[in-house]
């Protein structure tokens, strides 16, 4: 819900302004390399994650609070399980506005040109972890290249050990 400043009106908005594209496996050999590389920092195994996602916000440009956990009608859950992670790299700069945030943990990363982040969106419990509520701000000025890799728990049994603790 958007709230025109002048006359004070509420109007509905796309909750998510960007373009996107998927970049499957096969696309390129710097995908495979990339996949390489996202294995090797995070030990998690990337054979049963979604394709690269690739997308740009222009000016305005924006992704309203959500979960990247909460997949509706999503065809690959019951043999892939969830997104256990998601690794979010930033392919740009950008000049003003643009960052991510965590409401529920105050965090407000600015994009960085050749940098990730990497958040895992379900506990070791197998349970949503509520913090990773995220959005990504407007772009103001310039226009901002992320690459989405979504980790699914599928593969991970061994390298993210489960737990049985409520909390964790
Ligand atoms: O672009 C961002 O900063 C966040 C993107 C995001 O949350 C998503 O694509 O699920
Ligand atoms: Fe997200």
């Amino acid at each position: 819900m958007v709230i025109d400043p002048i006359t004070g009106n509420k109007y509905s908005t796309e909750s998510r302004v960007s373009k996107s594209a998927w970049l499957t496996d096969e696309e390129d050999p710097v995908i495979d390399k990339l996949n390489q590389r996202l294995s090797d920092v995070t030990g998690l195994d990337m054979a049963t994650a979604e394709s690269l996602q690739v997308a740009n916000y222009g000016i305005g440009g924006q992704y309203e609070p959500h979960f990247d956990s909460k997949l509706v009608d999503d065809p690959d859950l019951a043999h892939k399980g969830g997104r256990i992670a998601t690794i979010l790299i930033y392919m740009s700069d950008v000049k003003l506005g643009g960052s991510t945030v965590f409401p529920d943990i105050g965090a407000d990363l600015k994009p960085q040109k050749g940098s990730a982040v990497v958040w895992y969106n379900i506990l070791r419990n197998g349970l949503e972890d509520d913090r990773t509520l995220h959005a990504a701000c407007p772009v103001f000025v310039g226009s901002k290249w992320v690459a989405n890799k979504w980790v699914r728990a599928r593969g991970q049994e061994f390298r993210r050990r489960c737990s049985l603790s409520p909390t964790e």
